[in-house]
């Protein structure tokens, strides 16, 4: 552990200068939901493709249906179907004067048709008042012949969705950059695309640490707690866009720790341990990252601190989340947060330290959560550390444009981040917090 302090954003720059967008690969629609495209994607197919009818209905020539009204309605001869799917009249037969085609939503205009009579416009080939639907074809395969009263005129195209009114062929689909969220995968598979190039998903593998822990289901013993860092971590790492792994804790013991790293390099692009980053007798995340890899870790003493090929492990000016470890390790230098043990300590980091690492593999360009500034609603001032930036848990209120903090700054109060949806960041120079004074909140929903 090096002497130096470091500031959150000194931490901060150095793991976003260490972590560079994972190499694009093909992926196919559904995997790709939250990816950046890194292709800039033309339309190869017109949207719609031909034109088609907006409506159940009636395909027609406007001249036959001039006029017509439910007392006077023009009579025309039923001369098939058009069913989506289908490419237009059987027969490649057109809609001649005097006639019209029933025709489906969706399904092309037929030639010699110039607009679309909705089917309530018309007895729907009953011969009785205005119909409400069409019968099914199956039921009453008559409606697609016999006659048809129009009860309203139409203009020409109307109900007609042209072809190329969405998008044309040659067009720009979607840019290099785009987040693929549903919308654009929609897009993507209208216009025929099974696959993209995208930057992946990373993976994260979240490993905590600690021989106090058990997993839940499993029953106490004395001096044991629960493992919840790595059930938030891994929620958190998948929240963030990650493909998350999570590694039930590993006892402090820096072998079997050690080989669990390195069994885990495999599958991550991101390493996160909670844990054993203090000083304390069993503090073996250190311990244990002194020669994972081919690159072992290396103390860098005071001064000039940065993490020279290994895992340098520092205290940063905040509060939760003082001690903290990063760097490299493994053949591929894979980067690595040694995150603190205690609970709101270890997501406070997480959400400050790995989350913009995650969306920076990830090629996003907003790496961070929005940030909002909002008065303190507390009755008494709050007192904060001088010299480290505090973080407390908080509920925001956009309407009244305050936030109230849940729970005192204990770094062990799960319940309490359970409450809070924001974090409320008290600045190193400010020891006292007096009620209404306006304050930086990220917002973490
Ligand atoms: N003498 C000093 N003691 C401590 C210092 C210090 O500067 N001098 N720093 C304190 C601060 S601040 C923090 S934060 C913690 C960080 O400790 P470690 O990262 O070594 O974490 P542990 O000792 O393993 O655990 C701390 C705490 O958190 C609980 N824990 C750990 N893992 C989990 C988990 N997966 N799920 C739930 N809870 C977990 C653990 O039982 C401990 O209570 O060090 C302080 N001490
Ligand atoms: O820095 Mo520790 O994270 O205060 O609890």
């Amino acid at each position: 552990m090096s002497g130096t302090i470091w500031s959150v954003d000194e931490h901060l720059d150095d793991i976003l200068a260490a972590v560079r967008p994972l190499e694009p690969i093909e992926l196919q629609l559904p995997e790709a939901q939250g990816c950046v495209l890194v292709e800039d994607v033309m339309v190869a197919v017109s949207l719609p493709p031909f034109d088609n009818s907006s409506m159940d209905g009636y395909a027609v020539r406007v001249s036959d249906v001039e006029g017509a009204s439910e007392e006077f309605p023009a009579v025309l001869t039923v001369v098939g179907d058009v069913a989506a799917g289908a490419d237009g009249l059987a027969d490649g037969r057109s809609v001649a004067p005097g006639e019209a085609a029933r025709i489906m939503t969706g399904a092309p205009l037929p030639a010699g048709a110039e607009a679309v009579v909705p089917v309530e416009w018309t007895d729907g080939g009953t011969g009785g008042g205005p119909a409400t639907a069409m019968r099914a074809h199956s039921d009453a395969p008559e409606g697609a012949s016999g006659e048809v009263r129009v009860h309203r005129p139409v203009k020409a195209r109307a109900h007609v969705r042209a072809k190329g009114s969405d998008v044309r062929t040659g067009d720009l689909a979607l840019r290099a950059g785009t987040v693929l969220g549903p919308a654009q995968i929609g897009l993507l598979a209208a216009i025929g695309r099974p696959s993209v190039k995208v930057r992946p998903r990373p993976r994260v593998v979240v490993l905590s640490t600690g021989s106090e822990l058990a997993q839940p289901g499993e029953e106490l013993s004395g001096g044991q707690i629960y493992d919840s860092n790595s059930f938030a971590l891994t929620a958190a790492a998948r929240d963030a866009g990650a493909i998350a792994y999570r590694v039930p804790a590993v006892a402090d013991d820096a072998e079997s720790l050690r080989a669990t790293i390195e069994d885990q390099l495999i599958r991550a692009d991101i390493l996160v341990t909670t844990g054993g980053v203090s000083v304390g007798a069993y503090d073996v995340v250190k311990e244990a990252l002194s020669s994972v890899g081919e690159r072992p870790a290396q103390e860098t003493g005071d001064g000039d601190d940065g993490p020279a090929g290994g895992v340098d492990f520092r205290r940063l000016a905040m509060q939760p989340g003082k001690p903290q470890g990063f760097g490299t390790i493994g053949p591929d230098h894979t980067p690595l947060l040694a995150l603190p043990g205690n609970p709101v300590s270890s997501y406070v980091s997480f959400e400050l330290f790995v989350r913009p690492a995650i969306r920076t593999l990830m090629g996003l360009e907003d790496v961070h959560r929005p940030r909002v500034r909002a008065a303190l609603d507390v009755q008494e001032p709050l007192s904060s550390p001088s010299g480290k930036r505090q973080f407390l848990r908080g509920r925001y209120d956009a309407e009244a444009g305050t936030v109230t903090p849940v729970g005192g700054p204990g770094s062990h109060l799960v319940a309490a981040l359970a409450q809070a949806d924001a974090l409320i960041v008290l600045p190193e120079d400010m020891t006292s917090a007096a009620p209404g004074t306006p304050a930086e909140v990220i917002l973490l929903r």
